[in-house]
């Protein structure tokens, strides 16, 4: 892969269109939603529930889902530490640019280490990045098991799966955490609606 930081001679050039003419025109604010956790907890489930929401309420949403960038921007990158740190940084400035087009782009992927969600934190103004926990139980991520992959990474024939032999590294920090109340799961809606409550109160839904 070629080094970060390379190009020399650059320059920033400015458009006469900027974000806050994109969001008067989109009336709501552009901002990340980075929904992390593990494998099986849900992730794509709330990114599409949400998405759906949002469109219904004549919100503009964008989903960027880790395994499809992986069939595409990501498909070089495999699940080493440095390749997922990678998959994290493209997909954080890919989702600044949506961010900054004006919609609300909702990232979800593991993201397993917390440097690399609070490096794409980092890229984003302040509280314009808000941050997902799918807190759910490794049993229950492991039971649901959708695609099989967890028997495979217990049975060893998948190595260093998230959970069982790589490390999930939880928010310290998270803006939302999704999680069981007596032992059972949100429905989807209920969990996009946590969401959808959070965006409209810090006044995302809105231009003004
Ligand atoms: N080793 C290993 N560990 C974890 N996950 C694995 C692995 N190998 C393949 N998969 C499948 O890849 C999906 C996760 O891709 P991500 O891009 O979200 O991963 S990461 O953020 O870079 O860690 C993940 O999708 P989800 O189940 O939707 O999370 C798996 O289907
Ligand atoms: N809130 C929920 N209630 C019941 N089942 C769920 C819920 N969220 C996800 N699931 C189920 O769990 C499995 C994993 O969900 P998925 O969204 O694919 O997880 P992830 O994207 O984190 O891997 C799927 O079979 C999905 O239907």
């Amino acid at each position: 892969m070629a080094s970060l930081s390379n190009s020399t001679n650059i320059f920033w050039q400015e458009c006469p269109v900027g974000k806050l003419d994109r969001q008067k025109l989109l009336n709501q604010k552009g901002c990340v939603v980075w929904i992390t956790g593990l494998s099986g907890s849900g992730k794509s489930t709330l990114a599409c529930s949400l998405s759906r929401e949002l469109h219904s309420r004549g919100k503009l949403a964008y989903v960027l889902d880790g395994d499809n960038l992986r069939h595409g921007l990501n498909k070089d990158l495999g699940f080493k530490p440095e390749d997922r740190t990678e998959n994290i940084r493209r997909t954080g400035e890919v989702a600044k640019l949506f961010a900054d087009a004006g919609l609300i782009c909702v990232a979800s992927l593991i993201s397993p280490y917390r440097k690399d969600r609070d490096t794409c934190r980092a890229m984003l103004p302040d509280k314009n990045f808000i941050e997902v926990f799918m807190n759910m139980p490794l049993d229950l991520c492991e039971a649901r098991d959708p695609k099989g992959l967890y028997r495979l990474a217990r049975a060893g024939k998948i190595k260093g799966f998230t959970g069982i032999d790589d490390p999930y590294e939880p928010p310290l920090n998270c803006e939302i955490e999704i999680q069981q109340t007596n032992g059972v799961c949100p429905a989807p809606t209920a969990m996009a609606g946590q969401v959808v409550s959070y965006l409209q109160e810090k006044g995302f839904l809105e231009y003004q």
